[in-house]
């Protein structure tokens, strides 16, 4: 339907958003990558190979449309924790832009998804006759940067200055170094690391009105220290910081997170990635997630591990005991690598955790009670933020505007959803959540004189708004 009546697809994801997202993203999407090469009928986004190398500029002018203002890019190497996936990757530039359309109201002409094309490691999908990508291992060091430098450049050159360019699903390896090096140059954020960020540091700053205290008072420990993981790790830091007047240095010390590797510390520093460094305190070494627990003794456990089943009945059980109510976030995607599901977080905490996941779960029926586990996933924030920075010409992405995402969407957790245990409002009433975080973004984007777009419209709430698509039939008559 989105190829053959956009209008019609629109209409219909937006008016049934809630049964449909599962559909269009987590977790249907990742299935789909798994399969485009057997299942692909018709190209949808623009692919830029290895083999275009010199001349991309060329080629992105041969996308139809020529005023684009948002790019979802991917190189397809971490696709959701189903991990390499190569060009097959291409489903999720396209799903997360349609989310841009139906959640953030940024009109469909102006997305445009890109895959970059350098190969993959993943040896099945090499010896896949229906694979639709280069064969050849993935394209590293200087041959890779140079590709992502003439993209980088190109877009810039083609779009103007303000082309909003989401980087998605690239391996942390590369992830990191990307967002660096363009941050100062370009519009760039990237969605895994810092839309994610946004997202659960909402639902931490809404779950206080439950759990009680500030964040300063909670610890937090996680599963998982890479992209999703680390840019967490540093969010909530800036924001105790910012809140305590503490220096991030000592906020950090709140946050404990375990790798594959075990509880990362000090003792393990000259061997960690850089961006695990920040967060390597002083303590003994710890193998197992259970032991780490056991010795951290956290208030929230999250899950970026992209591992399903990691959150057993001993460490959920081991939170609940000394938690009355556990904060428990599995946020890996898709359904089958969630850390634990809905119906063992609420078993196992003897139905007094505060559950999310990444990728969606049934209400639970535990004690004659309908427990509602929540979905924390960055589609909340990015089609909103991508909004907000849009409609106020913003030119540089700043961590205060990640803030100021959060505060928006915690804000919508009314009363009404506290009391059911939610820390996130429904995915139903997302348009008008968006707007609110587009209206906030800009807000502290024009205090920060990053907004270009003047004068500041007096109401940017209703200025959001009125800059929504809305998919509706032209009138002939
Ligand atoms: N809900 C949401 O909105 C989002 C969810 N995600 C999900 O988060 C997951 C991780 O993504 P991302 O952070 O980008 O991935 P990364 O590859 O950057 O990080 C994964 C981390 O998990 C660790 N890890 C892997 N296996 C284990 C294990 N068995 N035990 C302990 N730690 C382990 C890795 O350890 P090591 O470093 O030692 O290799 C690494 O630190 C994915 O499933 C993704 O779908 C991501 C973004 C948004
Ligand atoms: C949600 C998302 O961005 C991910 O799982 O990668
Ligand atoms: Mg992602």
């Amino acid at each position: 339907m989105q190829e053959r009546n956009e209008r019609l697809f629109y209409k219909l994801l937006i008016d049934n958003v809630e049964e449909l997202l599962p559909i269009v993203y987590t977790p249907t999407v990742g299935e789909a990558c798994q399969k485009y090469g057997s299942i692909f009928r018709r190209p949808q986004g623009l692919y830029i190979s290895l083999k275009e190398k010199g001349r991309i500029l060329e080629v992105l002018k041969n996308w139809p449309e020529k005023n684009i203002q948002v790019i979802v890019v991917t190189d397809g190497e971490r696709i959701l924790g189903l991990g390499d996936l190569g060009c097959q990757g291409m489903g999720i530039p396209v799903g997360k832009l349609s989310l841009y359309t139906a959640l953030g109201g940024v009109r469909p002409s102006v997305c445009l998804p890109i895959t970059i094309d350098v190969g993959t490691n993943n040896k099945k999908l090499l010896d896949d006759e229906f694979y639709i990508g280069l064969r050849q291992n993935r394209a590293t060091g200087e041959e890779y940067a140079e590709l992502l430098e003439e993209f980088m450049s190109a877009v810039k050159q083609n779009y103007g200055e303000k082309i909003l360019v989401q980087f998605e699903d690239f391996a942390n390896h590369n992830a990191f170094e990307l967002l660096a090096k363009y941050r100062t140059t370009h519009l760039v954020f990237n969605d895994d690391i810092q839309g994610t960020a946004s997202v659960v540091l909402a639902g931490l700053i809404a779950a206080l009105k439950v759990v009680g205290g500030t964040l300063a008072d909670h610890t937090f420990l996680f599963l998982g220290a890479g992209e999703a993981g680390t840019g967490i790790a540093e969010l909530i830091a800036l924001e105790i910081s910012k809140k305590t007047d503490a220096p991030i240095e000592e906020t950090r010390k709140k946050v404990w997170l375990v790798d594959s590797k075990g509880l990362v510390v000090s003792s393990r520093k000259e061997s960690l990635q850089h961006f695990k460094q920040p967060w390597a305190h002083e303590h003994e070494p710890v193998k197992e997630l259970i032991d780490a627990v056991q010795a951290i003794k956290p208030t929230v456990l999250i899950g970026t591990s992209g591992v399903g089943r990691t959150f057993t009945k001993e460490v959920v059980e081991a939170m609940a005991s000394f938690n009355e109510k556990p904060i428990i976030l599995a946020l890996s995607n898709p359904t089958s690598q969630s850390e634990c599901t809905a119906e063992e977080a609420y078993t196992w905490s003897k139905g007094r955790a505060i559950f999310c996941s990444g990728s969606p779960f049934d209400p639970v029926e535990y004690d004659g009670k309908i427990l509602v586990p929540g979905q924390a996933n960055n589609a909340y924030i990015f089609p909103g933020f991508g909004l907000g920075l849009i409609m106020s010409g913003t030119v540089r992405v700043h961590d205060d505007l990640l803030l100021a995402a959060s505060e928006a969407l915690a804000a919508q957790v009314t009363e009404e959803y506290y009391a059911k245990g939610l820390i996130y409002p429904p995915f139903s009433n997302i348009r008008k959540i968006s707007a609110n975080i587009a209206a906030n973004v800009a807000a502290k984007s024009y205090e920060l004189g990053l907004a270009s777009r003047l004068p500041r419209p007096k109401d940017l709430v209703k200025h959001a708004e009125s800059c929504m698509y809305t998919p509706v039939y032209r009138s002939y008559r």
